[in-house]
């Protein structure tokens, strides 16, 4: 069976990294330098970084400069999200070497060009699907978008190549994942869904690996690392038993 990837987060605002609660801006903690942050969850043995642009994210500005910085800086893979909504920011995104992009809003307000980059990039494009109970939530998860599995039907039939899938209720919270919907979320595609939000424990992610073969390749985590719950090493190695 293969292991569960894991995927460290560095989420950016205003030059930093900050952790928010139920992603809503104004909840920060911040931690920091963001490329602090990225190359300890390198050096710590991280196959992937999961970076994001909260301030493209919610419309805020951008931190577009850092995040090239922060990519460039990585000899892993880097999964890079927030804000990516048309060509030009979809060409940044990719120009800063990142194994793939994710991407949210977009998917939910202009699902034509969406259709149009899968069809370009294939698997460097993967979808955020973000939600509230079954509802989809885009503009940094401040406004409805959609029924979660209408989305889903109409992005497989697109040949979307992968969905990175959160609980807006758990993210942040430290409260664990939300199993059932990430068993929901697989049952209803076949490509694969990566979790994300609300991992406290290293028993989160050994329940998460038990999802693998159900579909769910990845776990994106990000304030139980921050809030010192369990090291990067001490979660690779369980995912890894
Ligand atoms: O990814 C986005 O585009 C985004 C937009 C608006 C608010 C938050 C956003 N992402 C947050 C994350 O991807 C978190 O890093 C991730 O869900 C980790 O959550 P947790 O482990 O609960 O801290």
């Amino acid at each position: 069976m293969p292991k569960l990837e894991l995927l460290p987060a560095v989420d950016v605002r205003d030059g930093q990294a900050v952790r928010l609660v139920h992603g809503e801006s104004g909840s920060e903690t911040s931690y920091g330098s963001p490329l602090e942050a990225a190359l300890a969850w390198q050096s710590s043995g991280a196959e992937w970084l999961h970076l994001v642009d909260l301030d493209a994210a919610f419309g805020t500005g951008d931190n577009r400069a850092l995040i090239a910085e922060v990519a460039g800086a990585m000899d892993i893979k880097v999964e890079l999200s927030g804000g990516i909504r048309d060509d030009a920011s979809l060409a940044a995104a990719l120009a800063t070497g990142c194994r793939r992009v994710n991407l949210g809003t977009a998917a939910l307000e202009t699902p034509e060009w969406v259709a149009k980059v899968i069809a370009e990039h294939g698997d460097k494009i993967a979808v955020g699907l973000d939600v509230r109970g079954t509802t989809l939530r885009g503009r940094g998860w401040t406004r409805d978008g959609g029924d979660l599995y209408e989305t889903l039907a109409r992005l497989d039939s697109e040949g979307c190549a992968r969905y990175v899938v959160t609980d807006i209720a758990k993210d942040g919270t430290l409260q664990g994942p939300n199993l059932a919907l990430l068993r929901d979320v697989c049952a209803a595609t076949d490509k694969p869904v990566v979790a994300s939000g609300g991992v406290s424990s290293l028993a989160d992610l050994r329940a998460i690996s038990l999802l693998v073969p159900e579909g769910v390749e990845g776990a994106i985590v990000g304030k139980a690392l921050y809030a010192e719950a369990f090291t990067l090493e001490e979660a690779l190695k369980a995912v890894a038993a």
